[in-house]
């Protein structure tokens, strides 16, 4: 058989299809070996104790926010609220653990539906894919969605029908509701620095309303169109000082994205940024680096090792850019920080779930709070001093010494931003 020979244009394209591929399989095989390796040195490591900052009820407006920094009391604080349910609970989690602090949840859920109280829960199948089937069945009592794996359905193309289910809510009654970067589960309570609220007032019934309107637009193809929606009545007070910011992928909406660039844009003091996983935009990227250009204290606290290594090397991709037009880098040691929180100008403040990634601020469903409150921008700073006080700053002097296998390797994952 004779073959034709290729003229010029072909050989071309045949050259770029190979790099590319070349250049993907290096990348595949990087994420892979690394995981494979961070997972094998992790095994029976324990993550070290790390300095906590209590607890603490800050009115504001006809309300109160308490922040939680500490797993196990807020785990502590959920249930005792669960335990005094009398009329409704909302319950809603990315992951939740079969463990014995998932078991917790559940069986205090259970109890409170035999009682009468009307019990929604939601978590996500994706991220619970691990967990086994046994825990994922609940007392006929207790009202569950579990948010698909794959919820596009038919929609193959229509990227609105992708996003997970990212987070983390649980409102009781009118009186009290929480919101976070905390998920359920045992190693969260002792073994993760993260950071939820709990808030109490006006502000809870816009946590109310984000949960019906999810549960609404999921709940035909979950339960069949019988299913009576969850009617919620009108808030009888706006709290200006209190919003919540609602990703909603399936209605192409992404506030959480905007009101962080419209904060930092308007900072004129400090900008202090905790972030699990830190892999924005360059767009986002830029508006941190023109505020520290402009001289505003910009901070950044990262975790030194997260539980992804492959999202840790793709964030510190972004540490020359950043280092070098100002922010500082501080890296949190020997335990996991999930939070997703920031503070500016001793005023403005947000804790939430979304991280600082696309998955997040362009895929998901997530839910921040943002406050403009003095008093609790105040807790939050002294929060962020406290984890600071566990972290070892990165310098320029020192990041630019890194070795060249280590520049390498940023640079070639640097194309996976996008995935994250
Ligand atoms: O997706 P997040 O931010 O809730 O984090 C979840 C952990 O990464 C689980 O591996």
């Amino acid at each position: 058989m004779s073959h034709q020979p290729l003229s010029p244009a072909s050989r071309v394209l045949r050259a770029v299809r190979r790099t590319l591929l070349a250049i993907f399989g290096l990348q595949l095989a990087l994420a892979i070996g690394m995981s494979l390796v961070d997972s094998y040195r992790r095994r029976g490591k324990k993550p070290k104790p790390f300095p906590v900052t209590e607890p603490r009820e800050v009115p504001v407006g006809d309300g109160t926010l308490t922040t939680y920094t500490f797993g196990q009391d807020l785990y502590d604080a959920m249930l005792a609220a669960i335990e005094g349910a009398q009329r409704q609970i909302l319950f809603e989690t990315y992951i939740w653990k079969g463990d014995e602090v998932g078991e917790r949840f559940k069986a205090a859920l259970a109890a409170a539906a035999d009682r009468g109280v009307e019990v929604y829960c939601i978590y996500d199948g994706f991220a619970n894919l691990v967990v086994s089937p046994r825990f994922k069945r609940f007392p006929a009592t207790m009202k569950v969605l579990r948010f698909p794996v794959y919820p596009a359905g038919l929609r193959f193309f229509d990227l609105s029908r992708y996003g997970r289910d990212h987070r983390k809510i649980l409102v009781v009654d009118d009186s009290v509701g929480f919101v976070g970067g905390y998920n359920i589960g045992t190693p969260y309570a002792t073994e993760w620095r993260d950071t939820h609220v709990q808030i109490t007032g006006p502000g809870v019934w816009d946590l109310k309303r984000a949960f019906a309107d999810f549960w609404n637009l999921n709940r035909r193809r979950r339960f069949g169109a019988s299913e009576r929606p969850l009617l919620l009545e009108t808030a009888s007070t706006w709290e200006p000082r209190i919003r919540i910011h609602r990703n909603v992928p399936r209605l192409w909406m992404f506030p959480i994205r905007s009101m962080y660039i419209e904060a930092i844009n308007r900072a004129s003091t400090n900008v202090w940024m905790t972030h699990a996983y830190f892999c924005p935009d360059q767009d986002f990227v830029d508006a941190i680096k023109d505020a520290a250009q402009r001289g505003v204290d910009v901070r950044l606290l990262v975790p030194l090792k997260s539980n992804h290594i492959v999202a840790d090397w793709i964030s510190r991709g972004y540490f020359s850019q950043l280092l070098e037009s100002g922010v500082r880098i501080f890296r949190y040691k020997e335990a996991m920080v999930h939070a997703k929180t920031s503070t500016i100008d001793g005023t403005w403040s947000t804790v939430g779930t979304a991280n600082v990634d696309r998955l997040s601020l362009q895929g998901n469903y997530e839910i921040n709070v943002e406050v403009i409150d003095e008093a609790f921008a105040a807790n939050l700073e002294e929060i962020y001093l406290t984890d600071e006080g566990n972290c070892l700053e990165l310098t320029r002097s020192e990041w630019e010494a890194r070795d060249l296998h280590r520049k390498f390797t940023e640079m070639i994952l640097a194309p996976l931003r996008p995935l994250l």
